[in-house]
């Protein structure tokens, strides 16, 4: 029995009274956690995660000098709050981790090999955990400890999320132990969220929407109040920094952008309206989304898995009807914004679990267009979404491929070229041949640089290699990739495999040229 008196605050969200005789301070739930536990958190992109408890568990391997010594195998949804999760990653408590990070402690680990990292689509991730797919090695394929934030608790004791879903809802329902942390800071977010509770084959039903205002689940995360050892309150926001203001590099992709939907509709390909858009996360991300608030489409929709600060203009434009997200990634200024207009946003935006606003089938059913950021895009339109030449992991794939892979146009945006530290077009981000492929040219349809648009739609790789060169290669990289096409083509001719050339001794020259000298610019061939 803890010691702990409710706040009156906590008393108001708390409406299951059985919860109220299980208050515990953060500090006083490390005893549910020993080294090598499996624990899963709550949260999406940064938002909707525990806090207090995360954190005093790292104090307590900090105090107790066990850094190497307490670790655990971590699930989210997506990326955690980045204090938080970057706290576990410098005291190499991150044994494991899954399926999307975001946070430059946490990539060091994976990429030091501190943290075993395994990069997993986001619709598949919370099924696969319900399918007992990361727990082989238990004597049970629950997870050990499961740490949830809410804003409120139901009268039957289930969970009100706060903003964000992400893998909820099967989280809980394959925890020994539930952890929640009800976050007084943020207000009671009752009535955003439209909750599918995960059901597996053979006996899962399709779900019954065909577009993204409806309603077709619950207003809450079901659970078994048995399960939940420990309610804990938590006031700490989210660590959600400033976006970068869209630069001129990343206006002119989105101009490009917007020049090409706007013929799409004119070609009657596209509704006025366009169909629901996705767009990832990151500095373009959002200078598109900026792009579309002023531009002259309207009565749009929104079928995403984030949604930033950008998407609160672009509800007041006006020109957005309705918005479906697993979470609201919102600077503290953003939420700020968003609570003050409540009445006006609760009633266009739902907030779905993850792997309902990342299922292929509606992102099919609904002819979504998906615009995702890479690293790098190869001339035959192979994208590299994660790992930096090949093998340093910046982020993971997210949900970037279950949107690429299944919208009807499925567009990536990327700088045409990145700066080095001695050279400002030091990295081209069209190359020979990716070094890691997450997107392929099978998923791809259009390419856009701020140097213009490549559409690929029904192009065989030799005629796309020459699109993309010539549409969104910057002008320094032009003649080098000229080059290695035709080489290639000569090559490829006499050994009769003009499918998709390539001299596979030349592929990655670039990249070698980066790591030795600083610049993917090359003398020569
Ligand atoms: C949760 C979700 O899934 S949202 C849906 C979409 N998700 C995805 O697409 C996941 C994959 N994409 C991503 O993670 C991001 O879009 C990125 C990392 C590819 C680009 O991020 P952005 O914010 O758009 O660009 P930004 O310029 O900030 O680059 C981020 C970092 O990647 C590095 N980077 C990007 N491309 C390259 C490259 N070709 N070579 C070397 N470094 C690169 C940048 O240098 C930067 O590193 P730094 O932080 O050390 O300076």
């Amino acid at each position: 029995m803890s010691s702990m008196t409710a706040s009156a605050t906590l008393k108001s969200r708390v409406r299951f009274a059985p919860y109220l005789q299980k208050l515990h301070s953060p500090e006083e739930c490390v005893k549910y956690f020993k080294n090598n536990d499996y624990v899963g958190w709550s949260g999406f992109t940064g938002v909707g995660g525990p806090k207090v408890v995360p954190n005093a568990l790292a104090a307590y391997v900090e105090a107790n000098n066990l850094k190497g010594k307490m670790g655990f195998n971590l699930f989210v949804g997506a990326s955690a709050d980045v204090n938080v999760e970057s706290k576990w990653a410098d005291l190499n408590m991150l044994k494991r981790r899954a399926p999307h990070q975001v946070g430059k402690p946490i990539a060091k680990a994976i990429n030091e090999g501190r943290t075993q990292f395994f990069d997993k689509h986001l619709s598949m991730f919370p099924q696969d955990l319900t399918y007992g797919y990361y727990t082989l090695n238990k004597a049970t394929d629950t997870l050990d400890t499961v740490i949830i934030e809410a804003t409120a608790i139901t009268e039957d004791g289930h969970l009100i999320p706060g903003p964000a879903v992400g893998a909820t809802p099967e989280l809980v329902s394959m925890a020994d132990k539930i952890i929640i942390e009800v976050n007084t800071l943020l207000p009671n977010c009752e009535g955003i969220h439209d909750i599918n509770m995960p059901i597996n084959p053979p006996f899962r039903q399709p779900y019954q929407l065909t577009n993204p205002s409806q309603r077709i689940g619950l207003p809450y995360v079901t659970l078994d109040p048995s399960k939940v050892v420990a309610i804990v309150e938590s006031q700490q926001a989210d660590a959600v920094g400033k976006n970068t203001p869209a630069d001129d590099m990343s206006k002119s992709i989105a101009n490009n952008l917007i020049e090409f939907l706007e013929q799409e509709v004119k070609a009657g390909r596209m509704p006025e309206n366009l169909h629901p858009l996705q767009s990832g996360i990151g500095n373009i991300a959002n200078a598109v989304v900026e792009g579309l608030a002023s531009s002259n489409f309207k009565n749009l929709s929104v079928w995403t898995e984030v949604l930033q600060d950008s998407f609160l203009d672009f509800f007041e434009s006006g020109k957005l009807d309705h918005a479906t997200s697993t979470s609201m990634r919102l600077t503290p200024e953003g939420f700020e914004r968003f609570h003050k207009n409540w009445e006006e946003y609760s009633s266009k935006l739902l907030l779905r679990s993850q792997v309902v606003s990342n299922s292929p089938e509606i992102i099919r059913r609904l002819g979504v267009i998906a615009m995702n950021t890479p690293v790098e895009v190869d001339i035959y339109a192979h994208a590299n979404s994660t790992n930096v030449n090949g093998s340093r992991m910046l982020n993971g794939l997210g949900g970037s491929a279950d949107f690429l892979r299944n919208a009807k146009l499925s567009v990536m945006h990327t700088p045409s070229t990145r700066p080095t530290k001695t050279d400002p077009h030091g990295i081209t981000c069209i190359v020979p041949f990716a070094t890691h492929v997450d997107q392929t040219e099978h998923d791809l349809d259009v390419v856009v640089t701020e140097q213009g648009l490549a559409d690929l739609r029904g192009l065989a790789p030799r005629e796309r290699a020459r699109v993309i060169i010539d549409k969104c290669a910057h002008p320094i990289y032009k003649p080098i990739l000229l080059e290695y096409l035709e080489r290639a083509e000569f090559y490829c001719t006499k050994n009769k495999s003009l499918h998709e050339p390539h001299i596979l001794r030349d592929a990655f020259k670039l990249q070698a040229n980066l790591e030795d000298k600083g610049t993917m610019r090359i003398d020569s061939w």
